[in-house]
């Protein structure tokens, strides 16, 4: 699938994720993550793109072994590399995860007000957080997040600030600084700039790039956001309905999408004074507890064949690098619409 297994960070193979409960006696089986095998690059930008309840941050929970009941991994493994060194994510114990968690993997998480302590100060919670996983006396804490925070262009005032004395933006930028402050090799980041408005969210897009492209670290960002992918990632892949429907390097993404879920979800992007309606996508994503049979999409696919009714399309590598689930793609060609070749011809 890659190139080599030594530039790979981690490694998801066959990971299957689901939600399991019981409600009144009723056993309920949600298929959030269904089967993704995936491996990220040292120092790549990973996106992880799909409309909400695709299961992107299942998927990102489970990566960053957070995941807790309802939730269980039924099938399948998440590999750390980090140098030498082989780590399965999903057999460490607390104490091992405690080990690696935010000095070796980090998460931005959705919404800045979770990592945030309202009620302390923001310099206080940088000490709180670094004096956790390092020994250093409260003055070094101070100094080593005066330094991070004027390399990172943000003001040394907020060092004094509550939580919510700052802006939304101002916020994000600090949880940021905090979840990258001890250099982490791989970190997450879950709809970062989503409930941002549009100018701040391309200050908080340059800020992680600036922090990646600093620190050469790897950064997994997951967000429905078509438009932060484009700006921010290296490659993407496009989760449907719990699958890895699609991956490839971004502009590929962007220039050759395959599957036609990967298409509506860039003609649903706006354009620069492009004034032609955006297309949206009709239906909506499946209820996971009971999934369409086939390609989970085909019943919103407007190219659906017999054979995406009743059968699930393989993950081929279509072309170098580039991975499709698709039977718009891996069947005879002669078997297939019209409309679509015309469509993948560009
Ligand atoms: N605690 C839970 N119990 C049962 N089902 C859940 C739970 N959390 C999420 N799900 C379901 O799992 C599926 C995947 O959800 P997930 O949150 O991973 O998607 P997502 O793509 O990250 O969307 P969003 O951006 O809205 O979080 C959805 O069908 C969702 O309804």
């Amino acid at each position: 699938m890659q190139a080599t297994v030594e530039s790979n960070i981690v490694e998801v193979n066959n990971l299957r994720a689901y939600y399991i409960t019981k409600a009144y006696g009723v056993a309920r089986t949600v298929q959030a993550v269904d089967g993704i095998s995936l491996a990220i690059k040292r120092g790549e930008v990973y996106g992880i793109a799909g409309e909400s309840g695709c299961g992107k941050s299942t998927l990102m929970r489970v990566m960053l072994a957070a995941h807790q009941p309802p939730l269980t991994v039924v099938e399948g493994s998440v590999t750390y590399r980090f140098d030498d060194e082989e780590i399965s994510a999903l057999s460490l114990t607390p104490e091992e995860l405690r080990e690696i968690r935010w000095k070796q993997v980090s998460y931005v998480p959705q919404g800045s007000m979770h990592v945030l302590n309202p009620v302390r100060r923001i310099r206080d919670t940088f000490h709180d957080f670094i004096s956790a996983h390092q020994f250093v006396s409260k003055q070094e804490a101070l100094e080593m997040t005066r330094a991070y925070l004027a390399e990172l262009g943000l003001p040394e005032k907020v060092l004094a600030a509550y939580p919510h004395q700052l802006s939304g933006g101002m916020r994000q930028r600090v949880t940021i600084a905090l979840a990258t402050i001890l250099w982490p090799k791989l970190t997450f980041a879950d709809e970062p700039t989503t409930a941002l408005d549009v100018l701040v969210q391309r200050g908080v897009i340059q800020l992680l790039k600036e922090i990646q492209q600093e620190k050469k670290n790897t950064l997994v960002v997951v967000t429905h956001d078509m438009g932060v992918h484009a700006n921010l990632a290296d490659r993407i892949a496009v989760l449907y309905a719990g699958k890895l429907i699609e991956e490839a390097d971004t502009r590929t993404i962007f220039k050759r999408p395959q599957h036609p879920y990967t298409q509506y979800l860039i003609q649903s992007l706006p354009k620069i004074e492009d004034k032609t309606e955006r297309v949206s996508i009709p239906g909506r994503p499946p209820a996971l507890d009971n999934p369409p049979s086939g390609c989970r999409f085909h019943p919103r696919c407007p190219y659906a064949m017999p054979i995406c009714k009743k059968e699930a399309p393989p993950l081929i590598e279509s072309e170098r690098g580039h991975r499709v689930a698709c039977f718009l793609v891996s069947e005879e060609q002669e078997n297939v619409p019209e409309r679509y070749r015309e469509f993948a011809a560009g």
